[in-house]
């Protein structure tokens, strides 16, 4: 299947909520931010560009569930009051901006398009579905709210994960990068991209801003050896255990330094050809992986001429429910390099187990 009609709405949907995202940075407040349950940030941007994307998949594929990292509880108080009315000011602007290239008017947008309070709040809550159904999308509206918060790099990142013959399988994945230079070496490079891949298709990268106006790069990963590898890793010290990371690169014998950068813009990177290889091993809280966190990446990658596990080798589980299931890490590169990555990765728990 092409899912034609998935891509065009899911690539309108992560543009508009790019533009969101870019603009809120540029004027985020202080008290634009909580801290959620799990001590983690959610910023007025991560609501609101969820509301927007909700909007437009709920319009074109009002069937769909949708399993977003966020939801609006924390919005309906009165203590809420301000953070409300920004989240509102915020998606209503994106949805009412004029239609651009490839979108639709049915889809909630243009000058039509404006919500009330509750209906925006209703749309946010539409991403608390349990992950588990024959097909259904996957929102992080603002993947990296850390990097996002630094200024350096996040993503807004949709999949769509489908059953077909028994098996439950992300079909179409789309990486919304503002913040991702052109080239990774060189810092003051042009910034921002679009990553898009379908089964079975291939992955590209369109320009943010005007993605439908040619069919993009197609991207494929180089054939990499463990001479000019180096290691793609989580920023947040308590997001993946970076000191083993260190055992597996000594293990492969990688001399470059790793390259540290939040979000799924690590998949995009690499599925680019930068790096080649992400590791993301548990630091042992006993956290679970987010299918969000992983969904649209892991195609990108797969798509590219990429192998996405975990640490034993076994496929990501995308049918559990919200979670990837008990956590084992995850190992991205190449097809070339994965099983040595796997087997370094094996050495290294094996000598963390003998305590060496
Ligand atoms: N303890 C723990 N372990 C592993 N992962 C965790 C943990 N806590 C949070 N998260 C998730 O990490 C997501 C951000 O991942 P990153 O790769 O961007 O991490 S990092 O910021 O580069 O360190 C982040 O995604 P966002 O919340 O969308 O930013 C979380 O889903
Ligand atoms: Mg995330
Ligand atoms: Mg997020
Ligand atoms: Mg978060």
């Amino acid at each position: 299947m092409s899912y034609a009609a998935e891509k065009q709405v899911a690539i309108a949907a992560v543009r508009r909520a790019c533009i969101l995202t870019s603009s809120v940075f540029n004027n985020l407040v202080k008290n634009e931010t909580l801290t959620k349950e799990d001590a983690s940030p959610v910023t007025v941007g991560d609501f609101a560009a969820q509301a927007v994307v909700n909007t437009i998949l709920g319009r074109a594929f009002p069937n769909d569930p949708i399993v977003g990292e966020e939801d609006a509880a924390d919005l309906r108080g009165d203590a809420a009051t301000a953070l409300r009315t920004r989240i509102v000011e915020l998606a209503n602007a994106t949805l009412t901006a004029k239609l651009e290239a490839g979108e639709k008017e049915e889809w909630g947008l243009g000058p039509s398009g404006q919500q009330t309070t509750e209906q925006l709040l209703n749309i946010i809550d539409k991403g608390k579905h349990e992950g588990k159904a024959e097909r259904m999308w996957t929102l992080d509206p603002i993947d990296g709210t850390k990097g996002f918060l630094r200024g350096e790099q996040y993503a807004v990142c949709l999949s769509l994960i489908v059953k077909t013959e028994g098996r439950t399988r992300v079909q179409l994945g789309v990486i919304g990068c503002p913040n991702l230079p052109s080239d990774l070496s060189n810092p003051s490079s042009p910034r921002g991209g679009i990553f898009v891949a379908v089964r079975g298709e291939g992955a590209y990268e369109l320009p943010l801003h005007d993605p439908f106006s040619a069919p993009g790069r197609r991207l494929s990963i180089p054939k990499l050896t463990t001479d000019n590898l180096n290691l793609l890793e989580s920023v947040e010290k308590a997001h993946s255990k970076l000191s083993f990371n260190e055992v597996v690169a000594k293990e492969l014998g990688i001399t470059k330094p790793p390259t540290r950068m939040d979000s799924q813009a690590k998949y995009a990177a690499l599925a680019r050809g930068d790096g080649g290889v992400y590791l993301r091993m548990p630091t042992g809280t006993g956290y679970r992986e987010k299918i969000w966190d992983h969904a649209p990446g892991s195609l990108l990658v797969e798509e590219a001429g990429g192998k996405v596990t975990d640490s034993r080798g076994e496929d990501l589980r995308f049918d559990l429910g919200r979670d990837l299931g008990e956590n084992y890490g995850v190992i991205v590169a190449g097809e070339g390099v994965h099983s040595s990555v796997l087997d370094a990765v094996k050495r290294a728990l094996a000598k963390e187990k003998q305590g060496q």
